[in-house]
């Protein structure tokens, strides 16, 4: 078996702020592994702990327990730097410079010869999309194309290992779907793709691994299919009946009810709910046209796992 590329073992973080000196555990004794070649999320809401376990595992911020491996080396290691792009939240450009000069800049501190810097430099810029623009001072650029900077600056040393925090943020659609295309090619090449997100159907679209974190803590690791195929527990029924039904079925089931141009939708949360609903359609005169178990969504997991109450996730 090969070794993973990223190990987290009881990484925890704690902040102490201020004359009180309050205390906030933002990364609490979490553990996962990446392995090689796969492209994995790293899922939570906002102020989950995501940006500071990156930040950790960058060697920005020291944990105050636990440790992390990247590239079979302790983090920190500068060997195993020049194998790791990456991309921060908050990437800061300088104003004066050209998205060029910047790349040859970050290419100069990996340690590239004038030459691949110039390759690479023009074929990244090509491939997020800055072509026309690269030659203009970063300041007249707009946030998605700042992010597009960053993007290209975490590979100019052709990484084994990027790390993404939150690569869409700032991107309108089309720039979301190609920053996919891009973390889809780096999968293509063998690279492994370690990137933090909140947008769910992002994760869905790229992940074979999810890790979800919430208030500090690991929710659940593994695959989507597997996190979310167990866990079929609604049912929709489609069906016909008189308005009196109607009415009477909404008042002896409150919620999950609203009408389609084929009829009336009706989502049991359970097996023995359903069996009472359509008993009392059936009873009622009704017709029952379709019973259709529902897998979980990606976004039923992460409210599930989010720990947020019914009111709060309708709101
Ligand atoms: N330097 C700091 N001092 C004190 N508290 C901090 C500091 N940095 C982060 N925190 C707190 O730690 C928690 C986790 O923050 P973090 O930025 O890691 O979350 P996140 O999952 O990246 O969220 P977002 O998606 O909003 O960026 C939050 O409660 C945040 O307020």
């Amino acid at each position: 078996m090969t070794a993973p590329v990223l190990e987290v073992e009881g990484l925890r973080k704690e902040f102490v702020r201020g004359f009180l000196r309050k205390r906030t555990v933002a990364v609490d004794g979490i553990s996962f592994a990446v392995e090689p070649g796969e492209v994995f999320g790293f899922l939570g809401p906002n102020g989950a702990g995501k940006t500071t376990t990156m930040k950790m595992l960058m060697g920005l911020i020291h944990p105050s327990a636990g440790k992390a491996t990247i590239l079979g080396a302790e983090v920190g290691d500068l060997d195993a730097k020049r194998r790791i792009g990456y991309l921060p939240e908050n990437p800061y450009f300088y104003d004066y410079l050209s998205a060029t000069e910047y790349l040859h800049m970050v290419g100069r501190i990996y340690g590239l010869d004038r030459a691949t810097r110039d390759k690479r430099a023009a074929e990244l810029l090509g491939r997020v999309g800055l072509a026309m623009a690269q030659g203009r001072a970063m300041r007249s650029y707009s946030k998605g194309m700042l992010q597009r900077v960053g993007l290209a600056q975490a590979l100019i040393g052709d990484p084994e290992l990027v790390v993404l925090d939150e690569p869409m943020s700032g991107l309108d659609p089309i720039g979301r779907r190609e920053v996919r295309e891009l973390i889809l090619d780096l999968r293509a090449q063998g690279k492994t793709v370690f990137f933090s997100t909140h947008i769910l159907a992002d994760a869905n679209l790229l992940c074979d691994r999810v890790a979800i974190i919430v208030k500090g803590k690991l929710r659940d690791v593994g695959p989507l299919g597997e996190l979310l195929s167990p866990k079929v527990h609604r049912i929709e029924v489609l069906w016909q009946g008189d308005e009196a039904l109607q009415a009477q079925l909404r008042e002896q089931f409150p919620a999950s009810h609203s009408s389609s141009s084929e009829g009336q939708v009706f989502v049991a949360e359970a097996q023995e709910q359903l069996d009472r609903f359509l008993a009392a359609i059936l009873a009622g005169g009704g017709e029952v046209s379709s019973v259709t178990p529902q897998r979980e969504t990606l976004e039923q997991l992460f409210v599930r796992d989010a720990g947020l109450s019914p009111e709060e996730q309708r709101s």
